[in-house]
């Protein structure tokens, strides 16, 4: 490595605040940041092999190579508070992500004090730092928690023997412990390499839950190869001596989880079985070679284990009888990376094709298209690009593709797992996620996903990365043009299918099927890879349509039974475990109770007429700000109530499937940085984004599906935090929202947020004027438009045209003058405050309208709460009431009696 770094061009760097004669004094000084970008931005192979060969100690001896390698040589004091030292070695990154991890100890090395800036050297490890800290992207809000946990604070996560490199990564995160379905689904998933299928409330670290098995196997298969000098795909991973049972056993045990339910004095007794049951399916087949737990840690976590068990809720568990495995016969070699391209530089470089190739074929929104894009309408302020027109980009759906078998491509750096999800932003997230946990691993991720140019991405692969994460169009493309290193699908040793009911709904990913097709063409392959299928409504079942229940009248008038059923949980489950070919399963599904929403979720709704939504919405955007996420079910609505917000200058941020990528992700990452940011979105931005303190999720309309509004409403609450979701129903809305109150086992009304109908009317009344502007704009756009296309026809047929034979569009030539007399009175009308200061209103809850007190500065949750907790106290008093009546009636009668 010292060789190649003698062979670069060093050059010494500016600092800021630095003499540049002083410069000529440290000779050979070269900023951290300077040698990532020169390409040194991979795999130590020195210490990777060296690990592979030492056998793992304990969770303190955790040892960063890189404090082993940089020796500081000199310490110098700057003027202006800047302590710079220059090095003996330059620090290679270890990883493709030590991009983040120097910027991030930069970061927890750097005090700001009144504009100074000053290095704090932690552990004699003081570095400098020569540029600005950029940004975060999407997805990378996890890497840059500073988190000042020790060892010690990590016992949680040591029963799970995951590799030190692993737990680092979890500790500079800041993540003390496993969520609930870490807790788990890792024992069954680490120590019985049991295939899972997890469905958990949204925001509760489902993508670790996947994540961490994935990473701690793959480090096990490469140090197995490497100790045993095999080839990766001949090792076999998933154990064939997992505990069976027989089919006693498992009614039995569908018995016990049967007569769990509806018992609940015995819930947290049977809970702690359930967990103890987890665990020992997890542990009773794990490596023998990993039994080197330290004693102390043992103890240690004897009593943090109890605890935990105790807390343990309602956890159902359903046994999917599994099939015989066959072990792995297939060759191939494992070696080591060269010219790994650096994933953060696919997304800073402009590679994005301008004209977005794909049209949502990744997300499946087929159902955004409105009526109004179809005619062409023009939104302003919306940057967007035709993408059909050209066909540029649309994923072919090539049918009828011979499968290749059993024939199996290696290129000598094995593809070890695959993970699939419906968005390319989800994609992209989760890549960054397991970029952050594999940070001292030496894993590659790669990320797959349209909407940008593919060429990268094939330079990406080529490099042999470990992990691929994409969305199903652009991968199936990829791999129809003969990819090598996507050749190796078929044998990956591990496969996640992220937010798989939405996945495998029909018509929404035409490549799924063949995809899987390819991943289960050789059956030992298929046997030995494991599997994980998650999503927080995996097991959410809808009633039949009214037109397939009960009984039919034939034509003849004949009448049959219609056999068709409603779908149980169970039944769903099985068929995603034949679909995607999945073994010896483990169910963990903990969304019994809220079926998918968070527990620290809120839930209120707003009733009112189609016409008054947008006053409204404008109403809880005005009166209690926050970072607010508005979902539409149309890219139509969207773009009308973006081109509206804007007016109203609320700043919208929208997002939808016809936006070119990298818009998309532009907006997605200026909602993160703005407290008060509304990102305004079809569902496309409904499933796992992973945005932090979202404060309000607004459904504009009903969603079509009861899953649409978990997932919506799951962009806020999240790891723990509390959000209030808002639905707005117009009355032709109702069947839906009973629809979805049905299939959400809801048994009362969703409550109604407080809004001030006295605060509301200058609402109404300045949203009126905004959406009369907003006619006039788009009239005279599309005047302007079809001017243009008129004075485009003729200069392109190089003709006069004179109106008889084209007429010109029918536009009032004094519609400017109106629109900016228009425009002046509305801005004058936008600067007046809307709610006086120290305003406050009462709100009526249960007939007593001096029941709630709201004040202008409570935050929408805390009056939503207050709501809530009002009403209730009202209706405790008087049932409080009620029965004190009764007793009093009763003693008066027995009273009257005994006279
Ligand atoms: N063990 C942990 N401790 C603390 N935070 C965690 C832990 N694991 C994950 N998180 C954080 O929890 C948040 C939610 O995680 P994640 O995105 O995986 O949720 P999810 O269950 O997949 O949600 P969704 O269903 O919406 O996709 C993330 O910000 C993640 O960093």
């Amino acid at each position: 490595m010292s060789k190649k770094i003698n062979n670069l061009k060093w050059e010494s760097v500016a600092l800021e605040g630095f003499p540049e004669s002083m410069m000529d004094n440290f000779q050979g000084f070269v900023g951290l940041e300077e040698c990532t970008d020169y390409g040194l931005d991979k795999q130590n192979k020195r210490s990777k092999k060296n690990k592979q060969a030492t056998k793992r100690k304990n969770i303190e001896n955790i040892n960063p190579q890189i404090e082993k390698i940089e020796i500081p040589k000199k310490k110098i004091k700057l003027s202006n508070g800047f302590t710079v030292e220059s090095c003996q070695n330059a620090t290679p990154s270890t990883t493709n992500e030590d991009k983040n991890s120097t910027h991030k100890k930069n970061k927890k090395e750097k005090k700001v004090k009144n504009g100074k800036v000053s290095t704090v050297p932690p552990d004699n490890e003081t570095k400098t730092k020569t540029k600005k800290v950029k940004k975060p992207k999407l997805g990378e809000n996890m890497s840059s928690v500073t988190s000042d946990l020790t060892p010690e604070d990590m016992l949680s996560w040591a029963e799970f023997k995951l590799p030190e490199e692993i737990l680092k990564a979890l500790m500079e995160l800041g993540f003390k412990k496993p969520t609930k379905i870490q807790q788990l689904s890792l024992p069954a998933a680490i120590h019985g390499r049991r295939d899972i299928l997890g469905a958990a409330e949204t925001g509760s670290g489902k993508t670790l839950a996947f994540g961490l098995p994935i990473l701690s196997g793959i480090m096990k298969l490469k140090e197995k190869a490497a100790l045993k000098g095999l080839d990766v795909y001949e090792i076999p991973y998933k154990k064939s001596s997992n505990k069976k049972k027989t089919d006693e056993e498992l009614s039995k045990d569908k018995n016990s989880n049967r007569n769990k339910k509806g018992r609940k004095d015995k819930k947290q007794l049977n809970s702690k079985k359930e967990v103890k049951e987890s665990s020992e399916d997890g542990y009773s087949s794990g490596d023998e070679d990993e039994n080197d737990e330290p004693k102390n840690i043992k103890e240690n976590l004897k009593s943090i284990k109890d605890k935990n068990v105790e807390q343990e809720e309602f956890i159902e568990e359903i046994d999917v009888p599994f099939r015989k495995r066959e072990e792995s016969i297939d060759e191939g070699n494992d070696s080591d990376e060269d010219n790994y391209i650096h994933l953060s530089e696919m997304f800073d470089s402009d590679d994005f094709k301008s004209s977005d190739d794909e049209s949502q074929k990744d997300d499946g929104s087929v159902d955004e298209q409105s009526d109004d894009e179809k005619s062409g309408d023009e939104t302003g302020g919306v940057d967007e690009v035709d993408m059909n027109e050209e066909g540029i980009g649309c994923v072919k759906v090539v049918d009828n593709v011979e499968l290749p078998g059993h024939v199996v491509v290696k290129t000598g750096k094995p593809l070890y797992a695959l993970i699939l999800t419906p968005t390319r932003e989800l994609a992209i997230q989760i890549s960054r996620h397991l970029i952050a946990a594999a940070k001292y691993t030496g894993i590659k991720v790669a990320t797959i996903v349209g909407g940008m140019a593919a060429v990268k991405q094939e330079r990406v692969l080529k490099s042999g990365p470990e992990i691929v994460v994409a969305t199903p169009g652009r991968l199936w493309e990829l791999l129809n043009q003969g990819q090598p290193h996507l050749q190796q699908l078929p044998m990956v040793k591990f496969l996640a299918i992220d937010e798989t009911d939405r996945m495998i709904e029909r018509g929404h990913f035409d490549e799924l099927t063949p995809l899987l097709e390819r991943l289960n063409s050789d059956e030992s392959h298929k046997n030995s890879r494991q599997n994980f299928v998650f999503s927080a409504t995996l097991t959410l079942v809808h009633d039949l349509p009214g037109h397939m229940k009960g009984k039919k009248v034939t034509r003849r008038g004949k009448i049959i039974n219609r056999k068709v059923e409603k779908m149980t949980p169970q039944q769903k489950i099985k068929r995603l475990i034949n679909m995607i070919g999945m073994t010896d399963p483990k169910v963990v599904d903990i969304t019994t109770q809220n079926l998918g929403t968070a527990e620290t979720l809120t839930e209120c709704r707003i009733s009112c007429s189609m016409d008054q939504k947008d006053a409204y919405l404008y109403y809880i955007l005005k009166r209690h700000p926050g970072r607010t996420m508005v979902f539409c079910n149309s890219i139509g609505s969207v773009k009308r109530l973006a081109q509206l917000l804007s007016l109203l200058k609320c700043q919208p941020l929208p997002l939808h499937a016809n936006m070119p990528q990298r818009q998309r992700l532009k907006n997605l990452e200026r909602f993160r940085d703005d407290p008060h940011g509304v990102l305004v979105a079809t569902d496309v931005a409904a499933r796992g984004l992973d945005i932090p303190d979202v404060d309000h999720v607004i459904h504009y309309q009903v969603p079509k599906t009861a899953e649409n509004y978990v997932h919506r409403s799951g962009r806020t609450a999240r790891a723990t935090k509390e959000g209030l979701t808002i639905l707005m129903m117009e009355p032709a809305e109702a069947y839906n929202y009973a629809k979805l109150c049905r299939t959400l086992n809801k048994t009362s009304e969703i409550p109604t947020f407080p809004v001030s109908a006295h605060s509301l009317a200058p609402v109404t009344q300045l949203v009126a004027r905004a959406r009369e502007l907003d006619a006039l704009q788009l009239r005279r756009r599309r005047a302007a438009r079809a001017r243009g296309w008129r004075e485009r026809v003729a200069r392109d047929l190089d003709i006069i045209i004179d109106d008889d034979d084209i007429p010109a569009p029918n536009v009032d030539p004094s519609i400017d003058k109106v629109l900016r007399t228009k425009k002046r009175q509305f801005e004058s009308l936008l600067v007046r405050p809307l709610f006086p200061k120290g305003f406050s209103f009462k709100y009526p809850t249960l007939n007593d309208p001096n029941a709630l007190q709201i004040t202008c500065e409570e935050n929408a949750l805390q009056v939503m709460k207050n709501a809530i907790e009002s009403g209730k106290l009202k209706k405790d008093k008087r049932k409080g009431k009620n029965e004190s009546l009764l007793k009093l009636e009763k003693t008066f009668k027995k009273t009257t009696k005994v006279k």
